[in-house]
């Protein structure tokens, strides 16, 4: 019996609408899953995210392991509690990170060794011990296996090795999580780019059994069709009762073309990175507000949204902010795109709630990208 239930509401083709129960509340799926990495939503408050609507944020091992600690978080009364956010948390294990942002790092059968961005320290990181952090030390509500997350492009017999390491480290992390009422562990998919390992992968993680299965290994430089292609097959290799999660994914036409083909959830730095450097999402595609033209656009971005950032100011007051590198643009505009995330996923659910979906994903491209 699955820890958290997860009711499928409505079908559209592919596309799936639900809601995945947890005890620290319901996440309705396609959700998108706004980045806390050290913490926190970088330059929003925890009742801005809760404001834009968002059911669940991400933390994540790695950086928390190595500032302040997992074990002062633990002291402090966990992640929730640390940060003042009571929904769910949902924290990747950290081996993506440690590739991309540590110094040096070794990866054996055993762990990941690597020295901290932070300070130079050095640190071992084990499906083990990652699992010690995620649950029992941050305290997260959905916690990810400890993977191999191989770069692209990939050799095949070079994917092949990060798959079935991954799918030993699998086994590894479902051994150490053993069984909790309040928690759960999802599996990563692994495979890069080839299906016949895509199957393999998933095949080996059924066996495993896991609550709720992510794949992996995709926004690594694919671009957006290499990754629709791999989306074509790889999420209907994994369980349709369970949820799927899409990591690091994506640009809004991203979510909309992977929730078209089965995926639910996505977590992605775009809005708030992008909101923080004047890049603003919206329907009608994205701008940039330092552009000279919205110098006097007294205009909101978005005059029928609910949030404050995308209705009550102008873009002439917005690109002030940027043009002034005053602190409060990059509040507004990050605050922004969230809600705009946020939005978007809500439009999709209902969408596929009323049998809609593919109208409502051709007027989406055609509107977001039409230029
Ligand atoms: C951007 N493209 C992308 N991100 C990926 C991730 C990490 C996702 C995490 O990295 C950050 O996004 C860059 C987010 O902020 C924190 C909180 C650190 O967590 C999110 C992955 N993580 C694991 N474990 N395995 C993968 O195969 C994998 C693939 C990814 N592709």
């Amino acid at each position: 019996m699955a820890a958290f239930p997860f009711e499928i509401e409505a079908t559209d083709g592919k596309a799936r609408t639900g809601v995945l129960k947890t005890p620290r509340g319901d996440i309705r799926t396609p959700a998108f899953m706004p980045v806390g990495t050290a913490a926190t939503v970088k330059a929003m408050t925890v009742d801005q995210v809760k404001d834009t609507g968002a059911d669940i944020i991400l933390g994540n091992t790695y950086h928390l392991m190595l500032r302040p600690s997992a074990e002062r978080v633990k002291r402090l009364g966990g992640l929730h509690k640390f940060m003042r956010w009571d929904k769910p948390i949902l924290t990747d294990s950290g081996g993506f990170q440690v590739m991309s942002l540590s110094g040096i790092s070794k990866l054996t059968e055993e762990a990941v060794t690597f020295s901290s961005h932070v300070d130079g320290s050095k640190h071992v990181l084990t499906p083990e011990r990652s699992i010690e952090i995620q649950a029992d030390l941050l305290g997260s509500d959905i916690v990810m296996q400890l993977d191999e997350c191989v770069a692209w492009p990939a050799e095949e017999a070079r994917a092949r090795k990060g798959m079935e390491l991954s799918a030993r480290w699998a086994k590894r992390s479902k051994d150490a999580f053993g069984t909790r009422d309040t928690q759960v562990l999802f599996g990563i998919q692994q495979g890069s780019t080839f299906e016949n390992l895509r199957r393999e992968s998933s095949e080996r993680l059924r066996e495993i059994g896991f609550d709720g299965y992510a794949i992996g290994g995709l926004a690594v430089g694919e671009g957006h069709q290499a990754m629709c292609e791999v989306l074509d097959y790889a999420p209907g290799f994994l369980p349709e009762d369970r949820p799927r999660y899409l990591m690091g994914v994506g640009k809004p036409i991203d979510l909309v073309e992977a929730v078209a083909r089965g995926v639910d959830m996505f977590d992605c730095v775009l809005p708030t990175r992008s909101g923080r450097h004047g890049q603003a999402w919206t329907w009608d595609g994205p701008i940039n507000l330092k552009n000279a033209k919205y110098a006097e656009d007294e205009t909101p971005l978005d005059p029928d949204s609910d949030c404050p950032a995308s209705r009550d100011y102008s873009k002439a007051y917005l690109r002030h902010l940027f043009k002034a590198e005053e602190i409060l643009g990059q509040v507004l505009l990050s605050w922004h795109n969230i809600a705009f995330f946020q939005a978007l996923t809500a439009a999709m659910r209902a969408a596929i709630a009323e049998g809609r979906f593919e109208q409502f994903r051709r007027d989406f491209a055609a509107r977001h990208l039409g230029g």
